[in-house]
């Protein structure tokens, strides 16, 4: 490996090993994303259990990770809001409520389409 091709390596492990420690701090202080990965294991049981389709399952893959995805972006939004007010304040309320609203909208489509995945594997 060239110096270059190094220093590009060493760039893409840090990255890695930042977000990674992103993912470990929402784990450790957000009540939330324990629910939602433990709702995901239950989710992945349950489908593996009624046999549903390799399609169905990558479906129900992304949606897990949409809602993860989600969830760190909101725990990111918090964290950025409260760095810069400690005041209680109208936009900190919009933007930490529209965030939150991100996570439990799609939340409520996953749950939709992962009922609309069981009743076409069970009755189809
Ligand atoms: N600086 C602020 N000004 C005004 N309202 C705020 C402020 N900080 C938080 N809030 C409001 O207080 C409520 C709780 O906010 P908090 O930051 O504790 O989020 P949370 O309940 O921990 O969210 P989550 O459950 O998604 O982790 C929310 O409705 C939020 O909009």
């Amino acid at each position: 490996m060239n110096g270059r091709h190094l220093r590009v390596h060493k760039r893409l492990v840090q990255s890695f090993k930042d977000a990674n420690s992103g993912l470990l701090l929402a784990l450790a202080q957000e009540r939330n994303i324990k629910l939602q990965l433990s709702a995901a294991v239950l989710v992945l049981c349950f489908s593996w259990s009624i046999h549903v389709s390799l399609t169905y399952l990558v479906v129900i893959f992304v949606l897990i990770g949409g809602v993860i995805s989600l969830e760190l972006i909101n725990t990111a939004i918090e964290r950025l809001v409260d760095l810069v007010t400690k005041e209680n304040h109208p936009m900190a309320k919009a933007a930490k409520d529209t965030a939150a609203a991100a996570v439990w909208w799609f939340s409520v489509m996953a749950a939709v389409i992962f009922i609309v995945i069981v009743f076409a594997t069970l009755f189809h």
